[in-house]
């Protein structure tokens, strides 16, 4: 997405130190009154010294930093309440609505924001936007109180229901100025949070007094800067029952093979976690590591292994992962897409499941007994869940700072944790990048090195050798000359002959020789990918690119 930061909002410290601030009403609204925060009297709050964040609190983007490079450091405005509040409670409209797919915690969320508007500031006025974004110009709303709210977090799901797609802001807007609303409170991914700050850019355009607050949401954890998304703890525990089962399935017969999917569309952290909470697992396959099937370093030879040493084992994938692959193996196929525009995935757990079995039932001699192959699909029960106790404490906490960013003023954030503490990060910075698992970093070498699984490394040349072939394959079918840029590939050097055992019409192994083209160009259909790495296209750094941000530890 092509936001950028508002020029006025990058202030300069002392020492270099550079805050990526977030807007203010009084941007637009230069003259409104201030009001004395009513915590101040609260018998709860009161007590805390120092409960209140200075103006000039911030907190550091980065903590691990070299010592020699501290200037230019980037810092975000801190969260929490202030001193001084642009809104008298009395005359506070708030709205909530909830985006996107679902992820455990999102009732959690609604009850504390409900609840400490009311208890902490006194504001009576909230209401419910039903069935995401559309609901703003569809659907009447609904009123929230405490008592309301009161047992909602115990349960999976969102009371005031969601959608995909219906993102029209100038309805949206117009709905907002009709009810009188003057706090939105959205909580959603990072399709939301885009959603977010178009409503916020409106509402400077028309000058309203009305101010927007994001809650990240998402069950991938691909939201980028702040640590880790609320439910993302709970979704990997969740998916410990399913990797059990797995587990308990494969070591119950002769070469088990317990495959478990997950959640994921461009980020594998749920896999990636789940993996190395459960120590069951044997293979993890995330978007971010391309993989292929056949030849030396491929999933079959592994599979294969470790049959032969432990005879049963577990496969971890991701939704998002190897959709190059199946795509290509697919040949053409129609790309589509949800109501908000997200390509719908094609299901790797089943492709894998049949391409394991078929490839072991008739190519495979050495196995005397057949695969047993049990596949478990656990993806929408881990994020249909309420969410547990640390999610729930974690929710409290982004409740609480985003209506306390509001009632200052603050508005077109998205509020979260940066290194543990709570900020006001300007939406454009979350959205203008993915977050991914970074292959680079430790947590990635710390799975590999527990499961022992290939690295997949050869897969640009693995792939490259498929189309050759494929290519080869149809040319001599139609009996034509084999084309030009085909019979022509380069000569092989000795050094990069590999062998590639794929299986012929009859089942029968064949031996091919392939060349390692780390330059090779992938195009598979209509599907976008990085074309050196197979990587699905986003706008965030990659593993693998120089760019990328090394810096920073998974959660
Ligand atoms: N670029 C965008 N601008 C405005 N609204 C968007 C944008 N992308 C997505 N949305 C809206 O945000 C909502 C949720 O988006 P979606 O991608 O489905 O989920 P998530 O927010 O979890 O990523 C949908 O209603 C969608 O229409
Ligand atoms: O069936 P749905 O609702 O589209 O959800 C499927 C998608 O939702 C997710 O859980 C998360 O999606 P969002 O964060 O974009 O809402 C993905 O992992 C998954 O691909
Ligand atoms: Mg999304």
């Amino acid at each position: 997405m092509s936001i950028d930061l508002e020029p006025g909002k990058i202030v300069k410290g002392a020492g270099g130190a550079i805050l990526e601030d977030v807007p203010h009403i009084t941007d637009w609204l230069p003259d409104l009154p201030t009001y004395a925060n009513p915590l101040k009297y609260h018998p709860a709050y009161a007590a805390v010294r120092q409960y209140f964040v200075e103006e000039n609190d911030v907190v550091a983007k980065d903590v691990v930093v070299n010592v020699n490079r501290t200037s230019g450091a980037i810092y975000f405005r801190r969260a929490g309440p202030r001193d001084k509040i642009y809104f008298k409670p009395e005359d506070v409209k708030a709205c909530i609505v909830t985006c996107g797919g679902l992820c455990p915690g999102l009732n959690t969320v609604i009850r504390e924001i409900v609840c400490g508007l009311w208890t902490q500031y006194g504001v009576r006025e909230i209401f419910g936007i039903i069935g995401g974004y559309r609901g703003f110009y569809c659907r009447n709303t609904i009123d929230l109180n405490p008592k309301v709210v009161n047992d909602i977090h115990k349960r999976g799901g969102t009371i005031l229901r969601t959608s995909r797609g219906g993102h029209e802001t100038s309805k949206i807007v117009d709905s907002i100025e009709d009810r009188g609303i003057n706090q939105v409170y959205i909580i959603g991914g990072d399709g939301t949070q885009k959603g977010a700050w178009a409503i916020h850019k409106e509402c400077v355009k028309r000058s309203l007094e009305v101010v927007v607050a994001g809650i990240p949401k998402t069950i991938d954890n691909d939201i980028d800067i702040i640590d880790k998304s609320f439910g993302f703890d709970t979704a990997v525990e969740e998916a410990q029952r399913a990797i059990n089962a797995a587990h308990v399935e494969a070591g119950s017969a002769q070469n088990g093979i317990g495959l478990v999917k997950l959640m994921g569309r461009y980020s594998g952290y749920i896999a990636m976690y789940a993996t190395l909470a459960s120590r069951d697992v044997d293979l993890c396959l995330i978007p971010e590591v391309p993989f292929y099937l056949e030849g030396p370093g491929g999933l079959y030879e592994f599979v294969d292994q470790r049959l032969h040493e432990s005879g049963h084992m577990v496969i971890v994938v991701a939704e998002g992962a190897g959709q190059e692959l199946i795509a290509e193996s697919m040949g053409s196929h129609e790309n589509l897409v949800d109501p908000s525009g997200n390509p719908l995935l094609l299901d790797v757990g089943l492709w894998l499941s049949q391409n394991l079995k078929s490839y072991f039932a008739k190519a495979h001699p050495t196995f005397k007994e057949p695969l047993t192959l049990k596949y478990i699909d656990p993806t929408y029960m881990v994020r249909a869940i309420p969410s547990n106790a640390s999610d729930n404490v974690y929710c409290t906490l982004l409740a609480h700072s985003a209506i306390h960013g509001a009632m200052a003023g603050y508005c077109g954030f998205t509020v979260g944790p940066v290194n543990n503490r709570h900020c006001y990060i300007p939406i454009p910075r979350v959205v203008s990048t993915q977050r991914h698992v970074n292959v680079a970093d430790r947590m990635w070498a710390r799975l590999l090195s527990g499961t022992n699984q290939p690295d997949f490394l050869r897969y640009k040349v693995v792939m490259e050798e498929r189309r050759r072939t494929k290519a080869l394959k149809q040319a001599e079918s139609k009996e034509e000359n084999v084309p030009e840029q085909i019979s022509k590939s380069p000569p092989v050097s000795p050094s990069q002959n590999c062998p590639l055992t794929d299986v012929d019409s009859n089942g029968s192994n064949v031996t091919k020789q392939m060349k390692d083209d780390s330059t090779a160009q992938i195009s598979t259909g209509d599907r976008q990918f990085f074309p050196a790495t197979g990587y699905p296209l986003v706008t965030s750094p990659v593993p693998g690119d120089p760019t990328a941000n090394f810096d920073q530890e998974t959660p």
